[in-house]
């Protein structure tokens, strides 16, 4: 491959990289793969200048904003940090710096590298008044509504009576920080998302950037995210050092990390460095490194930026932790869709049984996703694989110790051919690359799966039950569809008993069905025949169709017999459902015992249509017009508004657009739906005049 090939290959491939990242909140590499490919080309372009290319990633900060916020311009632009693995190059930084200074003392402030999204607070007397994403560096998202979700974010900052030397607040301020999500409400989430048969993310920081970055405020603020803010920017100087700055912004009650520490030398930069290398991962947040920054703010100003980062500063990053291990043997997984999953049980090379100790806690066991991965990687029994528990949290097999090889008895893995749990021959579909259970209405964990996602929150809500009291129940055999839970009955439960053994402990915990207990499973089960159609068509449990297709399904069908008569062409035109959703409903519609199952559902009183009132054309005299309404109405309910709208022939939109024939403007009206429906000329009427279109 010739030069200006690889160039443009990496420019590609690393754009591409960060669109999923930025924009995507995905990470396609690991961080380290990511920064490799970024130096081999910053090498290239240096050797070759003439054929860097002018989107080249080397040239410019993070992402670009997204369409979904406003974008606001920062005040003072929003840099990344030069950022290295190695010591060397803190030692060449730490000469470069002392250049700069022409020999000048100086200290540094370490801190550490929180793992999460840049963010920028503007404080106007006082009050938060913006939160912004750091964008392109230029440019960023407004996500203000977000922000003040974030319980340690003051919305009015304080002056402290009680320190004497602090400066006064200047009218106009921006703090900076890190958004992030401390790992128990990013292992709370997945667990959810899970649950709900949506997309994981791979680390805290993709999830943080996913909730910031949420329309409804509400969501985001159940993510329970979270901000340690690390610089003060002001017009006016207010401070001298960095380390004053992050006292004061304590004081006036900001969220500061307390793990910041003045360094006199480089060779105290990296005593700690060495000092939190294990220490972080006791942290309750994800950290990928260490930020050195000079001191002194009049130093800082005499070194400046480049155009990507400060001089002043730079970030160490620790490498994700790689050690070998030995495949001790595999055990296989099947879910409740029934893919197969293979799992790698791991040993330390001692083979003590203890597992591999890696980035703070113990592995035992990697997920090898599926037999593609394990040939891939080449596997064997008994070989010395390479274990890596990085940003990724989730540990994972990155190859194999060929060399030890020699010395060690092999065996080849044997991929199994029948279901482990059900012995049902496996059948892998042309494209997937999972083996599947067909067995779907008898093998054991497909089964206690199906009920697990039908009591789920976003389903029927039954957190009466849990996957304990399930499993109980299957093994009694008093649940084999979901449908069963409500012919249980107070005989039938009380008294039910078992002992569970967990599995990485040992311990064991008794179960039982007293009188309270039962009381409480059954009037769960009674209670969730009052959730909603949407929740239940999501319950049943169709695959592919998650929460969210589940409401868009609701809201378009508005029962569940308009939904299981449509054909094909008709589900491809409902807005955003894709083929293969349409395909699998289908499907799943066309077998007679999935009819059975929802007519058992109907039968026990589960809602099968939206609550929403039933359209009576009263009339067309508002027919090929569209219309949206914000804000509430004197005379009637929104509900009531819908739906004389359609009665009448009316189409109501979701959003302003050039193509809205009539804003609906009612009392405390949304200023952002005004402000666009002015921009673009929407004909704003009330509800007294929407009343006298219809003769009313
Ligand atoms: N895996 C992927 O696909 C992929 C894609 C794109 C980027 N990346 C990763 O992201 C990096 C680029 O991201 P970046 O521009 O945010 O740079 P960065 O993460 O290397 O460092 C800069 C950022 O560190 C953060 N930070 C955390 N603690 C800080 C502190 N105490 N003081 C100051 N800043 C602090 C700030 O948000 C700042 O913007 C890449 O080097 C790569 O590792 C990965
Ligand atoms: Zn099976």
């Amino acid at each position: 491959m010739s030069v200006a090939d690889r160039i443009n290959e990496l420019t590609e491939r690393l754009n591409f990289y960060n669109h999923r990242y930025y924009q995507d909140s995905v990470s396609e590499i690991s961080d380290y793969e990511f920064d490799q490919l970024l130096e081999e080309l910053a090498s290239l372009e240096n050797q070759y200048p003439d054929l860097k290319r002018p989107d080249s990633p080397t040239q410019r900060v993070g992402g670009t904003i997204t369409k979904n916020f406003a974008a606001v311009e920062h005040r003072y632009p929003m840099l990344s940090l030069g950022n290295t693995y190695n010591e060397q190059d803190l030692r060449d930084f730490d000469e470069r710096v002392r250049k700069g200074l022409n020999g000048a003392d100086f200290e540094y402030v370490c801190e550490l590298k929180f793992d999460g999204i840049s963010l920028s607070m503007t404080y106007e007397n006082g009050v938060l008044v913006r939160g912004v994403t750091r964008g392109d560096g230029v440019r960023g998202d407004d996500i203000t509504a977000n922000v003040r979700t974030i319980k340690t974010m003051p919305l009015k900052v304080q002056e402290s009576k009680s320190n004497f030397a602090l400066p006064p607040l200047p009218l106009a301020f921006e703090v900076r920080g890190e958004g992030f999500m401390p790992i128990s409400s990013f292992e709370k989430l997945n667990k959810e998302l899970e649950e709900a048969d949506e997309q994981t993310y791979a680390n805290p920081r993709n999830a943080a950037s996913g909730a910031f970055k949420l329309q409804d405020s509400a969501e985001s603020a159940r993510r329970g995210l979270d901000c340690y803010v690390y610089y003060f920017l002001s017009d006016e100087n207010v401070f001298e050092t960095h380390s004053e700055s992050l006292e004061a912004l304590k004081a006036w009650g900001f969220n500061v990390s307390p793990s910041w520490e003045k360094c006199a030398t480089i060779d105290d930069v990296l005593a700690y460095i060495h000092q939190w290398e294990e220490k972080r991962h006791t942290l309750p947040l994800a950290t990928d490194g260490i930020v050195v920054k000079v001191n002194s703010l009049a130093q800082q100003r005499e070194l400046g930026f480049t155009a990507k980062s400060p001089r002043w500063a730079i970030a160490y990053k620790y490498k994700a932790e790689n050690k070998p291990g030995v495949l001790r043997f595999v055990s296989y997984q099947v879910g409740r869709t029934g893919a197969l999953t293979p799992v790698a049980n791991l040993d330390n090379i001692n083979e003590d049984g203890k597992g591999l100790w890696l980035s703070g806690t113990r592995v035992k066991r990697a997920s090898l996703h599926n037999a593609n991965e394990i040939e891939r990687l080449g596997l064997m029994l008994n070989d010395v694989v390479f274990v890596e528990k990085g940003g990724e949290i989730i540990p994972k097999i990155t190859g194999v110790d060929t060399a030890a090889r020699a010395s060690r008895s092999l065996t080849p893995i044997q991929y199994p051919t029948h279901c482990p749990e059900c012995a049902t021959p496996l059948i892998r579909k042309e494209g997937e690359a999972n083996h599947y259970c067909p067995n779907d209405r008898g093998c054991p964990p497909q089964i206690r799966g199906k009920i697990e996602h039908f009591i789920h929150r976003k389903a029927m809500n039954l957190d009466s039950l849990g996957e304990g009291k399930i499993e109980l129940l299957f093994d009694k055999g008093l649940l084999q569809t979901p449908a069963d839970l409500y012919d249980l009955t107070y005989e039938k439960l009380f008294g039910l008993e078992k002992v569970i053994t967990d599995e990485e402990t040992g311990k064991t915990k008794r179960i039982g069905f007293k009188e309270k207990t039962v009381e409480n499973i059954l009037k769960g089960i009674e209670q969730s025949k009052q959730v909603s159609f949407k929740q239940v068509l999501f319950a049943i449990g169709i695959r592919f169709v998650g929460a969210t297709v589940a409401e868009k399904l609701a809201a378009y069908f508005k029962n569940i017999d308009a939904l299981m008569n449509a054909d094909l062409e008709a589900l491809r035109n409902v807005p955003e459902i894709g083929e293969k959703i349409a395909q699998s409903l289908i499907e799943y519609f066309a077998d007679n015992q999935n009819r059975a199952y929802i007519e058992r559902l109907r039968a026990a009183g589960l809602k099968m249509e939206t609550d929403d009132l039933p359209v009576v054309m009263e009339s067309n005299t508002l027919e090929g017009k569209t219309f949206l309404y914000s804000g509430t109405f004197a005379s009637m309910s929104r509900e009531q508004l819908e739906n004389k709208i359609e009665a009448n022939g009316g189409k109501l939109v979701s959003g302003v657009s050039g193509k809205l024939n009539f804003l609906i403007v009612g009392e405390k009206a949304g200023a952002s739906k005004l402000d666009k429906a002015t921009k673009l000329g929407v004909k704003m009427i009330s509800e007294t005049e929407f009343l006298e279109m219809l003769g009313e």
